[in-house]
């Protein structure tokens, strides 16, 4: 893989304090860091004391690196090698692994004995202290056990944001918790008694913690923090950090506090905003730099392409960020993306009625994969890990192996379908990605909604989704369960498909004002009225088939009953006679199409000219063929379905013996279309000649100078000798039908007095013109027919008079 121009600069620019790499999904950001951990082990570690430290947010994401340099081409792996192996310089670990290591330093220094409080101790904990603070603030409504979850959480980020004392809580702006909407508590208004309460409650909590010889993951963070500030123990000349959007403003500080300030030392934030998923991130509630003490002016580099996503997938997950009006209203720095051009399926989308349908899905749609794609190129993702072990656990149980990837080194080699939760696939990419789950209730999670303000859940389970889309290198699934995830609502209907290589878009509910044939229609309320109606918006937007071709409630006949057609597409065949072509039964939403596929397939037997029957309820669909074969999608109306609006005729080149289609427009005789028969090519029509129709063959063409002439035909410039001189005549006889020039033929004649054994000519004999072959025999001249019922004429040549030679004729112009 080479890098691109701006990014190899990034990789070797001269370190220079502090720099910001942003750029969208799939950019290259982490290839980048690592490519650029190398640069900088090579020429800027000049003391035995330079260290290089790569963090990583998550575990999956720190072992997915090494897994896909354990790919690489041994001329690319160079001492990238090296250094993932832990035998150099370089330090790539989690954040969390990192802070341990320290918090573990602290406790010793101070002979501590600490643990970490698993959740369940946390909530006991927070209900003593709600307890015992209760009398002290009865007015505080929120102050409550059934609060625990919210007041936890609140907790944690003013721990996240290293809030020292009650005063500056009191002032600080509480991003997140401003609107106090549906279930939240309350507002969490600036110097209140509530945000009082907060704090104190904060102070027991930790105090009735440590009482039992425990800590909280956030405290442990804290201290973490104060052991680096404290105690500089190893520092790091350079420090990359990738995901930075996702660190606590404690997280940063604690890199900064374990960074060397030396001249070529650097630190590298690599971010990506839109990607932002967790609710105490600093930086990616777009928050300043400055905030964190780096002043990024002309410090940030920004990655536009996408390398990762198809066209197709990209532009549907950029619909999601486009309704985000967090990253839209300026407020968080946002980089729009340039796609590049490479082209892939559609998303598909499904939906299913009930978790088992889904289930089948995945493992029908997972088999019909395993012929193209290798098990582990494929990963199923979902919001909760509850889900994806049910997933899991039915695929084993169809025979599908299945790999999960915890944080506890997953094992991305293995020949096994991958699953993963939403927030652990960041980073990661895979050929296939099926987001399963995408469920209301499931995204966004209602539950979350009394922790955090509604607008902030909305955005970031918004932006999971957009990570979860962007990490398909090649076919991506989603798909909900009962009721949709309303965000499935914000990308655009056109850019997904129902199925594998088909051109359908999703069921999608059409508006009653726009139903069309409401005056056929019994009841435009009936509930399958709407799945009709998605059909005929289907078969004119998608597959272009004219209204005109669409009919409703198509009478067929079954014996002696007569049954009518939900929806048949008509064609014309030939041109001329409309004939039924695709019958569509349509049920109710959901109801299933067992019935609707039996109905289709009787009806077609009551017709030889239909071709395709199809049978959906919105949910499903099948198609099949006059065989009763299923084939993946209906197809597209044709120029030849349509009614014929031009006539046509062939042209013969007598000249050359070329023949042509020559189709004239019903409504306008000189506007012409020309296709050579043997090729298929249109003719450039360009320079057309208006070729005047001056009379028929018996009286020949005119010796006297021709004017004004009304009809005219028109011609291409080079099937002429010479325009002056060519005149159209129509033909009146029948001698010479063995040419194929019937009587009505328009014939092309050149002006001439001479003419070539084996011309077709218009010879004049007793001041009256006639068409036919000429042979020159000694001093007479045989007048060839070309029908077997007349006799040849032999003249003597001083008797003929040669009137023109015909260079070609527009025959069977039929009813002209
Ligand atoms: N110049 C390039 N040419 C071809 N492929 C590239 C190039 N740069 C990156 N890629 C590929 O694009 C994909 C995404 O790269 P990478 O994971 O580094 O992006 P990222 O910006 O960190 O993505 P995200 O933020 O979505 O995790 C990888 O498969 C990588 O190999």
């Amino acid at each position: 893989m080479k890098l691109n121009v701006e990014q190899r600069k990034m990789v070797e620019l001269e370190p220079n304090g502090h720099m910001l790499i942003k750029g969208v999904a799939g950019s290259g950001k982490t290839t980048v860091a690592i490519r650029r951990v190398s640069f900088l082990q090579m020429h800027y570690c000049l003391e035995e004391d330079d260290h290089i430290l790569l963090v990583t947010f998550n575990k999956t994401l720190l072992n997915y690196i090494h897994y896909q340099y354990s790919k690489l081409e041994d001329e690319e792996k160079g001492d990238i090698e090296n250094w993932l192996s832990g035998d150099s310089d370089v330090v790539i670990k989690t954040i969390d692994k990192l802070m341990y290591n320290y918090f573990m330093s602290y406790l010793n220094r101070h002979k501590l004995k600490l643990q970490i409080a698993d959740r369940p101790a946390t909530f006991k904990t927070i209900q003593q202290a709600i307890m015992k603070l209760k009398e002290e603030f009865v007015e505080i409504k929120l102050l409550s056990p059934k609060y625990s979850r919210f007041l936890l959480d609140e907790i944690a980020w003013i721990k996240s944001c290293g809030i020292p004392d009650e005063e500056t809580y009191q002032q600080i702006d509480r991003i997140g918790r401003s609107t106090g909407s549906r279930n939240t508590p309350q507002k969490l208004t600036k110097n209140s008694k509530t945000r009082k309460a907060i704090y104190q409650l904060k102070e027991q909590y930790d105090l009735l913690l440590e009482k039992k010889g425990l800590v909280d993951f956030k405290t442990m963070n804290l201290l973490a923090l104060q052991q680096a500030q404290e105690v500089g123990k190893t520092k790091y000349t350079h420090i990359l950090i990738d995901e930075s959007q996702d660190l606590t403003k404690v997280q940063l500080h604690f890199l900064k506090a374990i960074h060397a300030d030396k001249s070529y030392g650097s630190i590298t934030f690599v971010a990506d905003n839109t990607q932002s998923i967790y609710s105490h991130s600093w930086l990616g509630k777009g928050r300043p730099y400055t905030t964190i003490g780096y002043d990024m002016s002309g410090k940030a580099r920004v990655l536009t392409k996408n390398y990762r996503t198809t066209t197709e997938i990209s532009k549907a997950a950029y619909g999601l960020i486009e309704h985000d009006e967090e990253i839209m209203g300026g407020n968080v720095d946002f980089v729009k993306p340039s796609l590049i051009d490479r082209h892939g399926h559609a998303p598909i989308y499904r939906f299913f009625l009930n978790n088992q349908l889904q289930l089948q899905f995945f493992t029908d749609e997972i088999n019909q994969l395993r012929q193209e794609y290798r098990l582990e190129d494929i990963c199923i993702v979902a919001k909760e890990k509850r889900l994806i072990e049910d997933i899991a656990m039915n695929l084993e149980k169809e025979g599908i192996p299945t790999e999960i990837l915890h944080q506890n080194k997953p094992d991305f080699g293995k020949e096994a379908v991958n699953l993963v939760t939403m927030h652990s696939i960041k980073g990661l990419e895979f050929k296939v990605i099926f987001l399963a789950h995408l469920d209301d209730g499931v995204l966004p999670n209602i539950a979350q909604v009394d922790v955090e303000d509604e607008e902030t859940v909305n955005t970031e389970e918004r932006k999971l989704l957009y990570v979860g889309m962007t990490r398909s290198n090649e076919l991506l699934y989603m798909s909900s369960v009962k009721k949709p995830s309303k965000f499935l609502k914000e990308i655009d209907p056109n850019q997904l498909r129902f199925k594998r290589d088909t051109s359908l878009r999703p069921f999608q509910r059409v508006a009653i004002s726009e139903y069309r044939f409401v005056e056929q229609i019994i009841d435009v309320n009936a509930k399958e009225e709407m799945v009709r109606q998605w059909m005929i918006q289907q078969l004119m937007n998608t597959f272009h088939y004219p209204l005109d071709l669409i009919e409703v409630e198509y009478e067929v006949q079954q014996f002696s009953k007569y049954g009518y057609v939900d929806l048949a597409v008509m064609i014309h065949v030939n041109g001329g006679e409309k004939l039924p072509y695709i019958f569509i039964e349509t049920k109710s939403y959901g109801s299933g199409i067992i019935d609707a596929k039996e109905q289709v397939k009787s009806y077609m037997n009551t017709s030889n000219h239909v071709r395709y029957g199809v049978a959906t309820d919105g949910v499903d669909i099948s198609i099949i063929d006059r065989n009763g074969e299923e084939v993946s999608d209906i197809p597209k109306c044709q120029p030849h379905f349509l009614p014929e609006t031009k006539y046509k005729s062939n042209y013969k080149d007598f000249r050359n013996l070329k023949e042509y289609d020559y189709l004239q427009d019903k409504d306008d005789l000189n506007s012409i279309e020309v296709v050579d028969q043997s090729t298929g090519l249109i003719k450039d029509m360009n320079n057309a000649i208006q070729v005047p129709i001056v009379g028929n063959v018996a009286a020949g063409i005119p010796t006297m100078a021709v004017e004004d002439y009304r009809d005219t035909l028109s011609i291409p410039e080079d099937w002429l000798i010479q325009a002056r001189d060519t005149f159209a005549l129509q033909v009146t006889g029948d001698s010479m039908i063995d040419e194929g020039i019937q009587p009505g033929d328009l014939v092309l004649v050149h002006r001439q007095q001479t003419a070539n054994n084996g011309d077709i000519v218009i010879a004049v004999i007793d001041e009256e013109a006639t068409m036919k072959k000429y042979t020159p025999m000694g001093s007479t001249i045989l007048l060839l027919p070309a029908n077997t019922n007349y006799e040849p004429i032999q003249m003597n040549a001083d008797d003929v008079l040669i009137n023109g030679k015909v260079i070609g004729g527009v025959l069977n112009k039929g009813d002209m």
